[in-house]
């Protein structure tokens, strides 16, 4: 169930209204490098996704915090605000149309448009063979890593252009066969995208991690000496969410360190 959004001390607001707010409260944070900007963070009450929201309300952009259940997207929400961060938050399941347009609705209605689309959020439901992944399976691989980020930035677009950026996450360990392969259609999709979106001055790129200690790559690292921490991937995508990567588009970007060794 839905519920209304709780603001910190920075709320969103119509864009108007948040420059006029801006102009007074800006003073000290003039020299970030996101300041005025919005994000919209998917699967980011947790790991990685939670340490790119932290990251670019950091750097001064105003970011909507998202995922499956309410309990989590409050939580994250009230912590980040508390640390005097620009932040809110509303559930969306990325893999439901109603989530998805609800969470576009939320950024339009207190941000008036949307800067950066980061979709960190990613199932595994199976680790095994290639082969032996069920229709379910794969159905729920495909339609939560593939199409969702696809589905969600056609929802966005028309708020997103000439200002626009999106970021996806593949990864390619072994024994999660029909999960790397939806991975790597991520790979593809920035390729198009990036080629697609360029005349709207949209850039698409992807981080591709190593591995990153979170939840999520417990059942696949071995080695906990070589794993990467999530805040490793967070300075990539402020960067690439910077004026500084204004030329930057379609790019796999590895953030692996010693992983791609293993
Ligand atoms: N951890 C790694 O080693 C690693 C490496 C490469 C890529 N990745 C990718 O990075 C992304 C984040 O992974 P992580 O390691 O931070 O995992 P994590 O499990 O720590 O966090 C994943 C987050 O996504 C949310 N989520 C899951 N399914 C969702 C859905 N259907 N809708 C909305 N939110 C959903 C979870 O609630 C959680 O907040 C994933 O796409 C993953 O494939 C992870």
């Amino acid at each position: 169930m839905f519920r209304p959004l709780t603001w910190g001390w920075k709320s969103f607001l119509p864009s108007a209204t948040l420059l006029s707010m801006r102009s007074i409260s800006s003073v000290a944070n003039s020299s970030l490098k996101l300041v005025n900007k919005v994000a919209v963070v998917t699967g980011s009450t947790n790991g990685i996704g939670f340490s790119i929201a932290r990251r670019l309300a950091q750097d001064g952009a105003h970011v909507i915090i998202s995922s499956r259940k309410q309990q989590n997207v409050d939580q994250v929400v009230d912590i980040l605000q508390r640390e005097g961060l620009s932040v809110a938050g509303t559930v969306c399941h990325v893999g439901k149309a109603e989530d998805r347009e609800r969470l576009v609705a939320t950024a339009l209605k207190h941000c008036g448009g949307v800067d950066f689309l980061v979709c960190t959020a990613g199932v595994n439901p199976l680790v095994g063979s290639t082969l032996g992944s069920s229709e379910q399976v794969w159905d729920k691989i495909l339609s939560v890593n593939v199409k969702a980020p696809a589905l969600l930035l056609s929802q966005l677009l028309p708020h997103m252009e000439n200002r626009g950026l999106l970021i996806c996450f593949p990864f390619q360990p072994q024994k999660l066969g029909a999960y790397n392969v939806s991975k790597t259609a991520l790979l593809g999709l920035t390729k198009t995208l990036a080629v697609e979106l360029a005349p709207k001055n949209i850039r698409v790129n992807c981080l591709v991690p190593g591995l990153i200690k979170t939840d999520f790559s417990r059942v696949v690292s071995t080695e906990k000496s070589f794993l990467g921490k999530p805040e490793d991937c967070a300075g990539l995508v402020s960067f690439l969410c910077s004026p500084d990567a204004s030329y930057i588009t379609g790019e796999n970007i590895v953030v692996a360190g010693f992983s791609t060794h293993l």
